[in-house]
């Protein structure tokens, strides 16, 4: 007997599928949670949606059932050039995931490691400041989201193949296109996954647009590897901080375990992964801080006592910081870059809270929606770091109110980067300029552009 949490019929789904121009999957799933309460079902085609929006519902999904709902459901945009069969975000829980995962654990997210190649990011922090600051000079709007992207991709590729991917205007705006193609395509819902005979028709033309994209950056990828490869062919050569190094050695000891397919299809995970979640989050927390002129002035306040005014924010100074801290947090819970997480499913029947997700389900954990839910959080729709002030409340998955990073063994890899990533940048960017917005008519929801004003240090 399977019994199902209550949902919105096939007719309410259909009719309310044109508003999903307007809205994005999150809202309108929080508009259903509304009515039909924390956990629901919705049923189309060929999968039947669980959809959680309660911190103890789920609970039950990251943590009590984590075992049984660790495999994923996997969109037709990622199941091209035989992705699905080497992505760590999209495979099931498999071996090679749990190789996978280890790898990224114990080697390349390690504090060891990530102190190794601290330098390389201390230098592209000098190079996003030394950016901003030509704009202050020439009194030049910045596109915030479009600065950090630039700055959060060579972080990681330097702290990957110890080199720059974005030197120039063109080529940030030709990655960017390539990783937000690549990200709208994937969470883009898709009729071919709810209807896979519309498979041979590509009705919404997405597996085109993904195996376009996808096949730009895995050759890109794939030339760096070939090349690092020829360059540890000769006798002097002298191994570096980076992962790419720290993968081919695994392999050179375990083909098995490591080979350069895992290599590329890994890399290019990491890199979409890594770079819409952190900048989006930036972009978000400066329109924030420029709406709310008060918490700006605190931040400042707490970075002038503890690291001086003007100067740049070390990956060792973030533990002082408590402020600022705050700020990232409060800013993933309003804004969280992953809505609903990534999707889950039932490798066997669980029952939850007295009802059955069968087999073969997919679940949602709708982290915007609980971000914003009054009985959770007061005021909920107000920029309030204070609220995490003297709180435990962290995000490394056991406060279920605030996943914006997951939880249990799918939790995402890249946090201590991403950590490391955020608070630097958007320290440095508080202490280093003061931010007047370009068009105060603008929307706080709109991309952000700001002028900044260079602050002198004493
Ligand atoms: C603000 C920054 C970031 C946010 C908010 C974020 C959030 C997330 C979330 C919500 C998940 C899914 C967790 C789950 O299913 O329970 C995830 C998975 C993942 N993230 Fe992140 N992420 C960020 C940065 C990064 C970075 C910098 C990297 C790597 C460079 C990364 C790599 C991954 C990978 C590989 C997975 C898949 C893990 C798996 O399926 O086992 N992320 N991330």
């Amino acid at each position: 007997h399977i019994n199902l949490p209550p949902g919105p019929s096939l007719l309410t789904l259909i009719r309310n599928a044109s508003e999903l121009g307007k809205l994005k999957p999150q809202h309108l799933l929080a508009k259903y949670s509304k009515i039909y309460g924390p956990i629901m079902h919705l049923k189309l085609g060929q999968i039947t949606t669980f959809v959680i929006s309660s911190p103890e519902i789920a609970q039950q999904v990251l943590q009590t059932h984590d075992l049984f709902l660790s495999d994923r459901t996997i969109p037709q945009a990622v199941a091209v050039l035989d992705h699905q069969h080497f992505s760590l975000p999209f495979m099931p829980a498999c071996d090679l995931w749990r190789d996978l995962k280890k790898i990224c654990k114990n080697h390349l997210f390690s504090s060891k490691t990530l102190d190794a190649s601290y330098q390389l990011r201390c230098n592209k922090l000098q190079d996003f400041l030394c950016d901003i600051d030509r704009s202050s000079k020439r009194g030049e709007a910045v596109d915030i989201g479009r600065a950090a992207f630039k700055t959060t991709l060579n972080f990681l590729s330097n702290t990957f193949f110890s080199m720059d991917f974005a030197n120039s205007a063109g080529e940030t705006d030709e990655y960017k296109d390539i990783i937000e193609n690549l990200v709208r395509v994937i969470g883009t819902p898709n009729l071919v996954d709810f209807f896979p005979a519309l498979r041979m028709f590509d009705p919404q033309g997405i597996k085109g647009i993904s195996t376009t994209y996808l096949e730009k950056l895995l050759q890109i990828i794939d030339s760096y590897t070939t090349n690092r490869l020829k360059l540890r062919e000769s006798e002097n050569y002298i191994l570096k901080d980076d992962m790419l190094d720290m993968l081919l050695n695994i392999s050179q000891d375990n083909g098995q375990k490591m080979d350069n397919i895992k290599i590329k299809h890994l890399f290019l995970d990491l890199f979409v992964a890594g770079t819409d979640t952190t900048s989006y989050t930036i972009e978000r927390a400066m329109a924030e801080l420029i709406h709310n002129p008060h918490v700006m002035t605190k931040a400042k306040e707490e970075l002038e006592q503890v690291i001086g005014i003007g100067n740049t924010i070390d990956e060792s100074d973030i533990t002082k910081l408590p402020y600022l801290q705050a700020i990232v947090k409060e800013t993933l819970r309003l804004h969280p870059s992953a809505p609903l997480l990534l999707p889950r499913k039932a490798r066997i029947d669980v029952k939850i809270c007295g009802y059955t997700i069968p087999q073969g389900s997919q679940i949602l954990v709708n982290e915007w929606a609980m971000g914003r839910n009054p009985s959770i959080w007061d005021n909920p729709n107000m920029f309030f770091p204070e609220r995490f002030l003297g709180s435990e409340i962290n995000f490394k998955g056991q406060y279920f109110q605030f996943t914006p990073f997951g939880g249990g063994r799918r939790m995402c890899p890249g946090m201590p980067l991403a950590i490391r990533m955020l608070h630097t940048m958007l320290g440095s960017l508080i202490n280093s300029f003061d931010w007047k917005k370009e068009n105060i008519d603008r929307d706080i929801d709109q991309p952000l552009r700001a002028i900044p004003i260079r602050v002198n240090k004493l």
